[in-house]
């Protein structure tokens, strides 16, 4: 990365960051303490339950984020793999790209994402969590029910240093998924469901880990290290470092928000799945990061994302005919496959969101 504010990386006026981030406000903070002495949810005491399932309601349908202490997953994982991912980072170039993804696997190394057609500013690197392989369809294209010759495993591709990197991801995976399925659990009792109502979806997972490094940018006024953008999978779960520099936009009023970073904590945020299953009860809301001409900064957010065989569409039990569905159903691995193309590709087209299979009001479905 360059010196000059190179022109692929420039956001429009628009688009780029605010001199003084907001402060006030922030998003809401949820002490998952009490679940550290349940197995599930329902085996928590109602009252504790019912608590803790409304600070969950009211932060996922005012903000469609919040942050959690408490949460359980034991922080050796996560500085094991913090450290690991820093020595990736550090090695020569050459070294980097011998991991380096490709059109036909999205896995591994990359530093030349783009989000909304500008480049992003920072280098990633990819793993999925399940078996070390993940399947999706081989096409976007075509049939809504896939033949196994139409499908693609997608293989995790290690670097050879640092050599503790893969074990280091992949226990932590095992700690953090866990998370991800009481929180799961938790959002389903908030939607007036029984807690594992969403469990099944996510048997053939196609989650994902992102290590993030964002450089020192030389023009963090014109870049950003994420371009706006929603998460479209089911659910985020993101550790940040101390540097700082997420950006919600508040839904209330549109404001960018800076979450402020709290040591040992993760930030969860809904995505575009459960804004299609709830029937928009819940919203994805747009977030970005900016960058600084200081100091490096690292994250780690893990994509829970169903089975790609998925049929999203709004849950049976939240619409009748007052609340009839908004969405109409699409094939999740065609979407996920749909985005990693134009991703890879930087087609100077629109991506695929989830407003195209929004029904307009009085329309029939
Ligand atoms: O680095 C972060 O704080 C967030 C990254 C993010 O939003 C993403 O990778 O989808
Ligand atoms: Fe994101």
């Amino acid at each position: 990365m360059g010196c000059e504010a190179d022109s692929a990386f420039v956001q429009a006026l628009q688009h780029r960051p605010g001199p003084v981030p907001v402060a006030a406000g922030g998003i809401p903070l949820i002490d998952l303490a009490p679940l550290s002495t349940a197995e599930s949810p329902p085996d928590l005491a109602p009252e504790v339950l019912s608590g803790l399932v409304k600070e969950i309601e009211e932060a996922s349908r005012e903000w469609g984020f919040f942050q959690v202490i408490n949460h359980g997953v034991p922080l050796q994982l996560l500085r094991n793999l913090e450290t690991a991912a820093k020595e990736f980072f550090a090695l020569p170039m050459e070294e980097k790209r011998k991991v380096r993804r490709d059109e036909t696997n999205p896995l591994g190394y990359y530093d030349t994402e783009h989000t909304k057609n500008v480049r992003d500013w920072k280098e990633v690197f990819d793993f999925v969590t399940g078996k070390q392989a993940m399947v999706i369809p081989a096409s976007n294209e075509g049939e809504e029910k896939e033949k196994e010759e139409e499908l693609q495993t997608l293989k995790n591709q290690w670097p050879e240093y640092p050599s503790e990197l893969s074990e280091a991801s992949m226990e932590y995976a095992r700690g953090v998924e866990k998370l991800a399925f009481r929180l799961l659990e938790l959002l389903s009792l908030s939607l007036g469901l029984p807690a594992e109502r969403l469990n099944g979806f996510f048997e053939d997972q196609t989650s994902f880990i992102r290590l993030n490094h964002y450089p020192p940018c030389p023009f963090p006024d014109l870049a950003l290290g994420v371009g706006r953008h929603k998460d479209s999978g089911a659910l985020t779960v993101l550790f940040q470092d101390d540097v700082g520099g997420l950006e919600v936009k508040r839904k209330s009023d549109g404001e960018w928000i800076r979450v402020k970073p709290i040591s040992d904590s993760y930030i969860v945020n809904v995505g575009d799945i459960i804004q299609v299953w709830s029937n928009e009860k819940y919203e994805s809301a747009e977030h970005r990061v900016v960058v600084n001409s200081e100091r490096e900064r690292f994250s780690i957010p893990f994509f829970f994302n169903p089975a790609h065989y998925t049929k999203v569409k709004p849950l049976v039990e939240l619409v009748d005919e007052q609340n009839p569905p908004k969405y109409r159903e699409y094939n999740w691995g065609k979407f996920f496959k749909a985005r990693k193309n134009s991703n890879f590709k930087k087609l100077n087209v629109e991506n695929i969101q989830i407003c195209h299979f929004k029904i307009a009001a009085g329309e029939a479905y």
